[in-house]
């Protein structure tokens, strides 16, 4: 582990979302211990580990799906202790939209604009009357509609049901409904399990152009080149403790992550 190296990337931009000491047990089992890393405002992170290494765990914490035994999460000074899902989803924090969000019998374009009616109400009875104003809310809630569907790359798609996409632009869909929500942060778990390269790849592009858009992301993943390729630092679990925390270059070659990677016999770091 190379602490001075991390410290130093950590400083750089103020903190967004910050985990500390949070440790969650099942019963008898300590699933985390101690959980202690930062995320800095617009800044790429991704959280890796073996199997079993407490990386879902860690994620639900942060989302609000699960209360930590110890510690606490804190987003941009705000503590998460007891917010509900939607409630952390209000204030910024943002994980990607799951197939079971997505209304089948509906557009793709119908389910985005839909996304973005949760967020702006237009008030009822302007709409009814389709008086000016809402009719002037619409259109440009229409055109954002577009932004995101062209920004995710699945504006093709856009007069297609949600339910007929293929598996890859399901995912696509997913993050497009996220954005819709205008996130200040994003949370992925596992984004491109399960996509084929070109997939992969195309969605690497979009998470840089998200990273562009000052967004701050935490990424879950397994996939070692495109976590390596893209994060600004990468935090490394393993039996629910953490055990390495730096730049890509650094923890690839942190003899502990080696040895935790070469343990369960899995693709190395
Ligand atoms: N609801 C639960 N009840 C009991 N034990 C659980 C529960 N959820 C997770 N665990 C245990 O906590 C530990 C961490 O699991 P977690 O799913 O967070 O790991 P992970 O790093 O996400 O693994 P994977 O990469 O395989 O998804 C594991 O030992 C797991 O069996």
């Amino acid at each position: 582990m190379n602490a001075p190296v991390a410290a130093t990337a950590a400083l750089e931009r103020p903190v967004a979302l910050s985990i500390e000491h949070v440790a969650v047990h099942f019963g008898g089992l300590v699933a985390i211990s101690d959980l202690h890393f930062t995320v800095g405002e617009g800044e790429l992170v991704s959280l890796i580990g073996p199997n079993g290494a407490g990386k879902t765990t860690a994620f639900n914490v942060i989302t609000g799906f699960l209360r930590p035994t110890k510690g606490k999460v804190v987003y941009r000074g705000t503590p998460l202790t007891g917010l509900k899902p939607h409630e952390v989803t209000k204030l910024g924090l943002v994980r990607t939209f799951q197939r079971t969000s997505v209304f089948d019998s509906c557009t793709v374009f119908e389910n985005v604009l839909m996304g973005l009616h949760r967020r702006v109400h237009i008030g009822l009875v302007a709409t009814i009357l389709a008086l000016p104003s809402s009719t002037r809310a619409e259109a440009e809630l229409r055109e954002q509609a577009w932004e995101i569907l062209r920004l995710v790359g699945i504006e093709h798609r856009a007069s297609e049901l949600g339910g007929s996409l293929p598996y890859g632009e399901q995912r696509l869909l997913g993050v497009a409904l996220a954005l819709a929500t205008n996130p200040s942060a994003l949370l992925l778990d596992e984004p491109v399990s399960g996509m084929n390269p070109t997939e992969t790849g195309n969605f690497v592009r979009l998470l840089a152009k998200i990273r562009e858009r000052g967004t701050t992301i935490l990424l879950v993943e397994h996939d070692m080149p495109m976590v390596m390729g893209i994060s600004d630092r990468v935090v490394v679990l393993n039996n629910g403790r953490l055990i390495a925390e730096g730049p890509p270059s650094v923890v690839q070659n942190d003899p502990e992550v080696i040895r935790a990677y070469l343990g369960q016999g899995a693709k190395s770091a």
